[in-house]
C-alpha cells in the first residue's frame, strides 16, 4: 500500500487524510465522497514555483482548472499564488465567482464562442490563448466592439508524439487543437497578429499531452519553439516575451507509473529554454507552464461504500461499489488504473482478488481490474486513491446517478466545499409536457 500526502491508518485502523478520519466523513457526507488533501494540493503548488523562483526565471505556473474547478478550488489556488487556466466559460464563470484576479486567468480552447470570448474580454482576463484562424477573426470583432485591445499566446502543435493514451495526446501534427509550427500555420498566424490593431502577440503555446513522465517530449517541443522564434525575429522582427510550454506531467497512479519529481521537470525545461536563448541571444522570455492533474491529482481519494457481491465461478469475484463511471470515468475512457484500500480495515490482510465493478448499467463500468483485498462486504467502504484530477471534472448524471459531494480537509479539520446532487437537482431544469387540456 502506497500512502502519499498526510494519508495514515489512525489507530481504529481507519483511513485518514488531513488528520480526519474517513470512514467518519463518509458517515457524516454519504458516499461516493471525493475527499482532498488541502496541504498535498499546496506542497504540490508550491513545489513549482518554488522551482521556478530557485532557478532565478520569471514564470507563471497557472492551475489548469479543467482538472478540478470549484470554487474552494480556485480560492485555493489564488491563495497559493498561481495563475489559471480556464477552458469555456463555464470555467471562467467559477474562476469569477471565487474573485480569482481577471489578470492572471488564461483562456485556452479549440472553438471559444462569441459569447465567451465576450465575457473574457469584458473581465479584462489576462490573456487569450488562441487556437485556430476562425478565432483569430472572431476575437477581432468582440475587441473592436468592446473597443479593447487583448494579449495573446497562439497556440502551436510542435508535432511531438508524447509517450501517453492517445485520447489524452494533443501535441503531435495531427491534432484539433493549434496551429501546426512545420506546416506554415503557425507563420501565418504570427503575420496576421502580429498586424491586428486589438491583438498583442505575447508569445507562443505548446501543450503536448497529459500524464507524461519523460522530459524528452517538453524539450524537443522547446527546441522545436525556438528554432520556430529564430526564424520569426529574423523575418518579423518579433522576440516573444512569454513561452508557454503547457502542462501534463505525469503522477503516480499505480505502481507501474514513475513520474519525476516536479523540480526535474521544471530544471530539465529551463535548462533547454536557456540553451536555445543564449545560442539566438534572446532574454530568456517569462516561462509559463499550466500543471493539472500534478497539482491536485493525488491529493483527491474517493471513498465508496461496497454493495453487492457476484460470483462467477473460478473466474471472478465482481464486487460493486455505490458509484463507478459517473464519478469516474478515466478507467472506461482511458483503461486508467488505481490502487484502492478498505477505508475502514486498511491494515487487514489481503485474502482475496476482486474486480470493483460501477453501477451504471454499462459492462464498461470497471472501476478496478483484479484488487488484492481483505474479504469485504456491504459494511466496509473503499478508498480509491489518486481520483483528484478528472473525477469531479469530468463526472456525470448518467443513469441518472447524482454527482458526490466533495470535502476539504487540512489540520484536523473538514470542510464540505461541494453539496452531494439531489434528486431533485437532477430534474431541476426538466420541463414537464403542457398539461392536456381535457374537455
Ligand atoms: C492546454 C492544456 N494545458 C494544460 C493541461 C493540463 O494537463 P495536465 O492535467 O495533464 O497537467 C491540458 C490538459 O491536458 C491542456 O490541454
Ligand atoms: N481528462 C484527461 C486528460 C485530458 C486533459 C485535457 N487536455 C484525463 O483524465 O487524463
Amino acid at each position: 500500500m502506497y500512502l502519499h500526502g498526510t494519508s495514515k491508518v489512525n489507530d481504529k485502523n481507519h483511513l485518514e487524510i488531513g488528520g480526519v478520519d474517513t470512514v467518519e466523513l463518509a458517515n457524516k457526507y454519504g458516499t461516493p465522497l471525493y475527499v482532498y488533501d488541502v496541504a498535498l494540493i499546496r506542497e504540490r503548488a508550491r513545489s513549482f514555483r518554488d522551482t521556478f523562483k530557485r532557478l532565478n526565471i520569471d514564470a507563471q505556473v497557472a492551475y489548469a482548472s479543467k482538472a478540478f474547478s470549484t470554487v474552494a478550488m480556485i480560492q485555493l489556488v489564488e491563495e497559493e499564488g498561481l495563475s489559471l487556466d480556464v477552458v469555456s466559460g463555464g470555467e471562467l464563470f467559477t474562476a469569477l465567482q471565487a474573485g480569482f484576479p481577471p489578470e492572471r486567468i488564461h483562456f485556452h480552447g479549440n472553438n471559444k464562442s462569441y459569447e465567451e470570448l465576450d465575457m473574457a474580454i469584458k473581465n479584462k482576463i489576462g490573456c487569450i490563448v488562441v487556437d485556430n484562424y476562425f478565432e483569430i477573426s472572431l476575437l477581432e470583432q468582440v475587441c473592436m466592439e468592446n473597443n479593447e485591445t487583448i494579449p495573446v499566446l497562439l497556440r502551436v502543435t510542435p508535432g511531438i508524439e508524447a509517450h501517453t493514451h492517445d485520447y489524452i495526446l494533443t501535441g503531435q501534427e495531427d491534432s484539433k487543437f493549434g496551429f501546426g509550427l512545420e506546416n506554415g500555420q503557425a507563420d501565418k498566424a504570427v503575420e496576421q497578429v502580429l498586424s491586428s490593431n486589438y491583438l498583442t502577440l505575447l508569445g507562443i503555446h505548446s501543450h503536448i499531452g497529459s500524464q507524461i513522465f519523460e522530459t524528452t517530449g517538453f524539450l524537443m517541443a522547446a527546441g522545436k519553439m525556438f528554432a520556430k522564434l529564430k526564424e520569426w525575429k529574423e523575418n518579423f522582427g518579433f522576440i516573444p516575451a512569454v513561452l508557454n510550454l503547457g502542462g501534463g506531467f505525469g503522477i503516480r497512479y499505480t505502481e507501474e507509473d514513475t513520474p519525476i519529481a516536479v523540480d526535474k521537470y521544471v530544471e530539465a525545461i529551463i535548462g533547454e529554454v536557456r540553451k536555445h536563448a543564449d545560442k539566438l541571444s534572446i532574454d530568456i522570455p517569462e516561462i509559463w507552464i499550466e500543471p493539472g492533474r500534478s497539482i491536485v491529482g493525488d491529493a483527491g481519494t474517493t471513498i465508496y461504500s461496497i454493495g453487492s457481491r457476484k460470483e462467477v465461478p473460478n473466474i471472478r469475484q465482481y464486487l460493486a461499489i455505490d458509484g463507478g463511471m459517473t464519478d469516474n470515468i478515466r478507467p472506461a475512457l482511458y483503461q486508467a488504473k488505481y490502487e484502492a484500500v478498505l477505508a475502514n480495515r486498511v491494515l487487514d490482510p489481503v485474502e482475496e482478488t476482486v474486480s470493483v465493478a460501477g453501477k451504471c448499467c454499462e459492462s464498461g463500468d470497471m472501476l478496478i481490474w483484479d484488487l488484492p483485498l481483505p474479504k469485504a462486504n456491504s459494511n466496509d467502504m473503499l478508498a480509491v486513491f489518486c481520483t483528484g484530477a478528472y473525477g469531479y471534472s469530468m463526472a456525470n448524471n448518467y443513469n441518472r446517478i447524482p454527482r458526490p459531494a466533495v470535502v476539504f480537509v487540512e489540520n484536523g479539520e473538514e470542510q464540505l466545499v461541494v453539496q452531494r446532487e439531489s434528486y431533485e437537482d437532477l430534474v431541476r431544469l426538466d420541463i414537464p409536457l403542457k398539461t392536456k387540456v381535457i374537455d
